[in-house]
């Protein structure tokens, strides 16, 4: 059964998708305190949020059971997201399904701004009729300055050019050929800020975006200029903004998001030219339906083990990439963990080499589970694909990834190789096809092991009878040997033997094998 907490309002249509799914139960507490969660989460598999409950690195360092946290909305600033990855929580959100109704959003706030309806409608609800007070300006050929051209500032954009504005943009991706395809003006920062009457921002909040209009910007922006916020509080440095606004510099400003949410008290909000909705850019009925059922059906996917869509700290790959990539997964974490049972050290750098048809697909998430199956002897159960990386650069293991062209006759071959303080030890894999994973090579030996159930690996002399006496040793033990692989350096040389065997040895009985004169080593391997 997964438990999966509903923390902010999150529409019914994308809840059903969790209510009519098998094994869930969802608890909805949308008026949780941030201490409250934080007693609480320990509960949950998944949680769910919008922008108002605060996801800290203190709830997630409690949430030992959860897998996913699922926003229902584009930002994510809201959520520790070094915490979750640090913490193995993939976290997800709903991209695309608000962009439409934040554009429409950022253009019923600039034409209010534009011709003062919210300050006349409240003075005709005060019964003050009062035309020459509230005389705005046209927009038509001004110039609307775009910061971050990404999904929102695109269809801002475009609506912006039916009103017969000229528009500037900046954005890092955005290059001169694509302004031109879109009929706008691609321009740097400074000439956004220095050429537009009216500048909107549709950037995330991040490190780089925070208060990135502060005083500085002001001073460089035209008299008179009008400012809209609908993305969020932050990225304007508020104290700047009212004092753009005080001394006239700014004419006006529309505001739908604050530092500070929900609403503090805040001088803005005293100023007339300012006007301001709650965070409402996202609140229509077909943005919450569109996001919540994205958002549910990424939470779902992902407690049912499938690939998200829309992940946040893991990157994205397109399906069909995916599907050509997915049966190497189970590869990659079966040779990690194969391997990292042979050595006793902690592993100090790791390579990886990829052949054959897997010199070209997208390694990144194959050798993520590599690292995963690595990682598991020494950091247990908590390592997964969001965190595996992270957890080996804190503890200064280097991963380097290789393609090559040795395939050793195999179609697709994958070597998974350790350094550590007391040697090189590898292990190489491929799929066969309509076979499944074998493992064909441990160290410089040849073999043909399915990489499943309890394995034992001995190192031993090449001997005659020393086969018979395993196998005599184990009998007496009642164990039975389900398959048996041998390869030797040379003849009367070094040895190895794989077992595959139908229980789990016991420790006293792994020290029975080593007694025998020929042996050097023996190794149980569950996979
Ligand atoms: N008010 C609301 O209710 C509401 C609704 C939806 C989204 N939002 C917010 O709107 C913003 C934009 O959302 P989106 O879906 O368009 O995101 P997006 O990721 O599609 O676009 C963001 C763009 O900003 C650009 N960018 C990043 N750093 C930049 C910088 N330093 N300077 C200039 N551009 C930069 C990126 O390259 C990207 O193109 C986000 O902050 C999101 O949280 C608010
Ligand atoms: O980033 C977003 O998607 C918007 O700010 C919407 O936030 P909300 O879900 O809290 O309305």
């Amino acid at each position: 059964m997964f438990h999966i907490l509903i923390a902010d309002p999150i529409s019914d249509e994308g809840l059903d998708v969790l209510y009519k799914a098998k094994d869930v139960s969802i608890t909805k507490e949308t008026d949780l305190k941030s201490e409250e969660l934080e007693k609480r989460i320990p509960e949950f598999d998944a949680l769910l949020v919008r922008s108002q409950t605060k996801v800290t690195r203190n709830i997630i360092e409690r949430a030992e059971n959860l897998n996913i946290i699922g926003r229902a909305g584009v930002g994510v600033d809201n959520i520790d997201l070094d915490a979750a990855t640090e913490n193995g929580i993939i976290v997800v959100n709903a991209p695309n399904g608000n962009t439409n109704s934040a554009a429409e959003h950022t253009m019923a706030m600039m034409m209010t701004l534009s011709r003062k309806i919210p300050q006349a409608h409240s003075a005709l609800k005060n019964r003050k009729w009062e035309r020459s007070k509230y005389v705005g300006v046209e927009v038509k050929n001004k110039t609307l300055g775009i910061i971050g051209l990404g999904r929102i500032g695109t269809e801002v954009a475009y609506r912006a050019k039916g009103q017969r504005m000229n528009v500037i943009a900046y954005d890092p991706f955005l290059t001169e050929e694509k302004a031109d395809k879109m009929g706008i003006t691609y321009g740097e920062f400074e000439d956004v800020l220095s050429e537009a009457d009216y500048i909107s921002v549709h950037t995330p909040l991040m490190k780089e975006t925070r208060h990135m209009i502060g005083a500085d910007a002001f001073r460089q922006m035209k008299d008179g200029v009008h400012i809209v916020n609908c993305a969020r509080g932050g990225i304007i440095e508020e104290d700047a903004l009212y004092d753009a606004i005080v001394s006239g510099k700014v004419a006006g400003a529309a505001i739908d998001v604050l530092e500070e949410e929900p609403f503090q008290d805040h001088k803005l909000l005293e100023l007339p030219q300012v006007v301001a909705t709650p965070h409402l850019g996202a609140s229509t009925v077909e943005a919450q339906e569109n996001v919540a059922i994205d958002v549910c059906h990424d939470v779902l996917s992902h407690l049912n083990g499938d690939q998200v869509k829309n992940p946040v700290n893991l990157p994205s790959v397109p399906s069909d990439i995916f599907s050509q990539i997915e049966p190497y997964f189970n590869l990659a974490e079966k040779l990690g963990m194969f391997l990292i049972r042979l050595t006793d050290d902690v592993p100090e750098e790791v390579n990886i080499y990829y052949s054959g048809e897997l010199s070209d697909v997208k390694i990144a998430p194959i050798t993520r589970n590599a690292v995963k199956g690595l990682l598991e002897r020494h950091l247990g159960s908590r390592v997964n694909d969001v965190n595996a990386q992270y957890l080996a650069a804190k503890k200064d293991i280097t991963i380097h990834e290789n393609r090559t062209s040795t395939t050793k006759g195999f179609t697709n071959l994958m070597t998974v190789e350790v350094k550590t303080k007391s040697g090189i030890r590898s292990v190489s894999g491929t799929l066969l096809n309509g076979l499944g994973a074998r493992i064909v090579r441990v160290d410089d030996y040849s073999v043909d092991v399915m990489p499943v159930g309890h394995l034992v690996v001995i190192h031993h002399k090449d001997r005659p009878g020393v086969i018979g006496k395993m196998g005599s040793l184990l009998a007496e033990q009642h164990i039975n040997i389900a398959t048996m692989q041998v390869d030797r350096s040379d003849v009367g040389g070094n040895a190895i033997m794989i077992l595959s065997i139908d229980k789990y040895p016991e420790q006293s009985e792994l020290e029975a094998l080593k007694e025998l004169e020929e042996i050097n080593d023996v190794t149980a391997v569950d996979l």
